[in-house]
């Protein structure tokens, strides 16, 4: 079992959210037992607290790590994100203090996709309404607004792992697919990309949202755009709550300009399963409204919990940092016989001759050496033989420029 500078038993593992059990399973194989486990995310009082000394922290889509937080996080290493988005950590604040964000990018893409599917079909034929009617002893037999989906056309917003999967599965089903993204993407199967989102708006029957949250992608879904959607026509949200203009969006229902739609993420939601859901849609009966859950499967949430784990226990034990999302990325071998210094600094010239310069001054025999820079930040990696000075180690931190590093042995 690799050693770390610390006794891993000293290692705090803050895990929010209810991550899969496997995550738990992941740390504790590898000797990291001192796991703080929540069911749900934490109001900001309580979450500054529990990562004052938190060494790994682990969250889902609900947890905000701001900069306030991160000054709160004093002996923060990384964050796993068990989730692909990672709007919910200020990755920058991140950087700057050295902290590599890591995420699962793909495990819960299929999920995704196959819900949205489902709803694709639900919409068309006025299930939300007609289940609601029955529910209350109702009867709305009628095949008035009920349509097969064979030949109707979907419009993908966001051409990326979610939404190229789900041009698949819906081309399977017949369906023609039509998609806008901001990069010039590679079509699968017969599906097409067009040249202006209010292309794909004006002639979608179904209009299914995939793109990330970012500062172009706030907001982008206002009344403009909704208006120009087909009557009758369809929205689906399963990306990011802050893509939609939901008080717009509950207009469009309301004037029967839309058909339906199907939402899974709104702007506000709640901490957890006790606290009261509030949204302009509840009580629209032409709504499938889901609790953020397309990524929700037993499949994904147990394949989320093993790789974002062992990208945490990677970086933790060997300080490999591959797929880090805002972070150098280092792959690094094995280090038997070895110490590994790590070193994570300001990317400002001069940083590396210095780093040289002491390992020199204190004769550490260097048997490898791996460097990555970012904009911002450069992470350096030697192995050295175990024999070397602890001045030496107090020099390399004096370095300028240095954020932090530490020592596997
Ligand atoms: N509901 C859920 O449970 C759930 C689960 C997984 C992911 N998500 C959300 O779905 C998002 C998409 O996931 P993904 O894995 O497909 O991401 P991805 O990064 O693979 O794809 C996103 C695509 O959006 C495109 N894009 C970015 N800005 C755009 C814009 N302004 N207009 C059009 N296209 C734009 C990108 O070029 C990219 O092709 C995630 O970021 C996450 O927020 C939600
Ligand atoms: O599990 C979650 O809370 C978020 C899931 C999803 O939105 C993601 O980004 O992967």
């Amino acid at each position: 079992m690799a050693k770390t500078s610390l006794d891993k038993s000293k290692i705090k593992i803050l895990l929010l959210e209810g991550v899969h059990q496997s995550a738990v399973d992941g740390f504790k194989a590898h000797g990291y037992t001192n796991i703080e486990y929540h069911p749900k995310s934490l109001s900001e009082a309580d979450l500054l607290e529990a990562i004052s000394d938190a060494h790994f922290v682990g969250l889902r889509s609900r947890t905000q790590l701001t900069e306030k937080v991160f000054a709160a996080a004093h002996k923060l290493v990384a964050v796993g994100c068990f989730c692909i988005g990672t709007n919910q950590v200020d990755l920058d604040a991140a950087l700057s203090r050295g902290i590599p964000v890591f995420n699962a990018p793909y495990s819960n893409t299929r999920s995704v996709a196959e819900l949205v599917l489902a709803e694709t079909i639900m919409l068309m034929r006025g299930i939300p309404h007609k289940n609601s009617r029955c529910h209350v002893g109702g009867w709305a037999k009628s095949a008035k607004n009920s349509y097969e989906v064979r030949g109707k056309k979907l419009g993908i917003i966001g051409y990326g792992s979610i939404g190229s999967q789900l041009s698949v599965l819906a081309e399977s089903l017949g369906m023609e697919v039509m998609y806008y993204d901001v990069v010039t993407k590679l079509a699968m199967g017969n599906a097409h990309q067009v040249d202006s989102l209010d292309e794909l708006l004006s002639q979608a029957d179904v209009v299914s949202l995939h793109v990330p949250e970012l500062p172009t992608t706030k907001w982008m879904i206002t009344k403009d755009e909704l208006s120009k959607m087909k009557p009758g026509a369809h929205l689906i949200n399963a990306s990011r709550g802050t893509v939609v203009v939901i008080e717009d969006l509950a207009e469009a229902l309301k004037s029967g300009h839309l058909g339906g739609a199907a939402i899974d993420v709104f702007p506000k939601e709640p901490r957890g399963n006790d606290d009261e859901f509030v949204t302009p849609l509840r009580g629209l009966d032409n709504v499938i409204l889901t609790p953020h859950i397309g990524g929700s499967t037993m499949e994904a949430q147990e394949n989320i919990g093993k790789e974002v784990s062992e990208k945490l226990i990677r970086y933790s034990d060997n300080g490999t940092t591959t797929f880090a999302v805002n972070f150098p990325e280092v792959a690094l071998p094995s280090h038997p016989d070895k110490h590994r210094l790590l070193h994570i600094h300001q990317n400002v010239p001069g940083v590396m001759s210095e780093i040289n310069r002491v390992l020199s001054e204190n004769g550490i025999n260097v048997s490898g050496q791996y460097l990555q820079t970012n904009k911002a930040v450069g992470y350096v990696v030697v192995d050295v033989d175990k024999a070397y000075s602890h001045q030496a180690l107090e020099a390399l931190k004096e370095v300028q420029a240095t954020i932090r590093s530490r020592v596997l042995f």
